[in-house]
Parts: C-alpha cells; structure tokens; sequence
C-alpha cells in the first residue's frame, strides 16, 4: 500500500502552497485516477510520491515505511515526455537494461521491436519511446506505477491498446498504478477510482 500522508509542498519558502494537506493511498491493484484543472500540482505530487521532491510537510510511505534512498526504486514515475526520463546517449537495449532484463513476453507485450534495441532515444518516435519507458519500469521490484499524462501525445486506438497492456499486467502482478490525466474519459475507461486535485486540495 502507497500512503502520502497531509503533504504540503510549495516552490519556495515564501511562496504559496502547490499543495496543502494532500493524502491519498493506492493499494496492490488498485487503478486510482487523478485528474485536475492545468497547473494545480499534479506533477509535483507525481514528483513527491516518486521520492523526486521532498515535500514541506507530510510523508509518502510504502507498506508503512520510507521509500528506500538508493537502489532501483519500487515506486516508477512515467512522465509524458519518455525523452526527458532516458539518457539520450545510452542506446535503447541499455536502457531496458537498467532495472531489470525484461523477459520476451513483456518486450513483446508493449510491441518492443528487436532493432530498436540498437538505436538511440532520437531514433524511435515519442510514442515508441514511451514504450521503452514503460517496459523498464516494469521491473520484478516494482509496486507501484504512476503513469502522468503517459498517453497523452497517443492516437486513441495506440492509447487503448497500451491501456490495455498496463492493466493486464497491473491486474497479474498487483501492482497500484496512479494514472494523472487531464482526460475523464480516459479514467472513466481504465475504471479508475478518480480524485479531483484543484487549488492543492485532493478531493
Ligand atoms: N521547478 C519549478 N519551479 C517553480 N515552480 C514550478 C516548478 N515546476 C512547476 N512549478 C509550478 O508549480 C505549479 C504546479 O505545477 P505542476 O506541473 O505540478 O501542475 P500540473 O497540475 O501537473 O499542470 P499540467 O496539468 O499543466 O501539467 C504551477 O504553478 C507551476 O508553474
């Protein structure tokens, strides 16, 4: 179970709040949506949960402890634009590498064509990077997944058969996935548990 408990976080000491007294849980195999007006902190909550930000005020815990420091983290963020998350001059085949060796029946789950292996980032479209993002996520110490805006630069069919993908192997493994997504339908579609974020406040 992912746990964030009152957090409060916002950009400088003296600035105002992005977000004030957010709680939330996600628990093994639980779809929960977050959706939310532009700017009202969704990222920066992903940012917090990932153990990316540290928050003002309030923790995260998974099964009622800290997220661990160092080592591959159980928690897994995918953010909207995979380029921004990958090492532009490692080669696809070390980045799927870099938590885990991902078995034939993931790589071929998420459509990963053996070339890519051999490219850089720059070399697949955003879309196919995302892919790659997201099979390196998927790593045997993974718990929790927090998708924000992951399909949002998708055509509608790739988004439902990559919602698809996530969910089968969501539902297989247990694992919690946090999806942010401006788009209600989309976590109408997903048969997300959906909270509201507005103004810093979850509801
Ligand atoms: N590094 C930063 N330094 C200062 N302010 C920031 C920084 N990153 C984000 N912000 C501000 O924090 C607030 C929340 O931003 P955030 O990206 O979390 O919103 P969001 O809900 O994800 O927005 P969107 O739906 O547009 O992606 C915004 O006012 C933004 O300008």
């Amino acid at each position: 179970m992912l746990e964030a408990r009152s957090i409060d976080f916002a950009w400088s000491a003296s600035g105002p709040k992005v977000l004030d007294d957010v709680s939330l849980t996600a628990a093994p195999g639980e779809v929960l949506g977050i959706r939310g007006p532009s700017g009202t902190g969704k990222t920066t909550l992903a940012r917090i949960l990932g153990g990316f930000l540290r928050p003002i005020r309030g923790e995260v815990r998974l099964d009622g402890a800290p997220l661990p420091a160092t080592g591959v983290s159980p928690v897994q963020v995918l953010f909207q634009h995979a380029e921004t998350a990958v090492n532009p001059r490692w080669k696809v085949g070390r980045i799927l590498a870099e938590g885990w060796r991902p078995d034939d029946a993931t790589l071929q789950r998420f459509g990963i064509e053996p070339d890519w292996h051999g490219r850089y980032p720059h070399e697949l479209s955003g879309g196919e990077l995302q892919r790659v993002a997201i099979v390196r996520a998927l790593g045997p110490a993974t718990r929790v997944l927090i998708a924000d805006e992951m399909t949002a630069m998708h055509d509608a069919i790739s988004q439902a058969r990559l919602w698809h993908a996530m969910l089968e192997v969501i539902r297989a493994r247990k694992l919690a996935i946090i999806a942010i997504s401006h788009d209600a339908a989309l976590l109408h579609a997903i048969d997300a548990r959906i909270m509201t974020l507005n103004k810093g406040c979850l509801k």
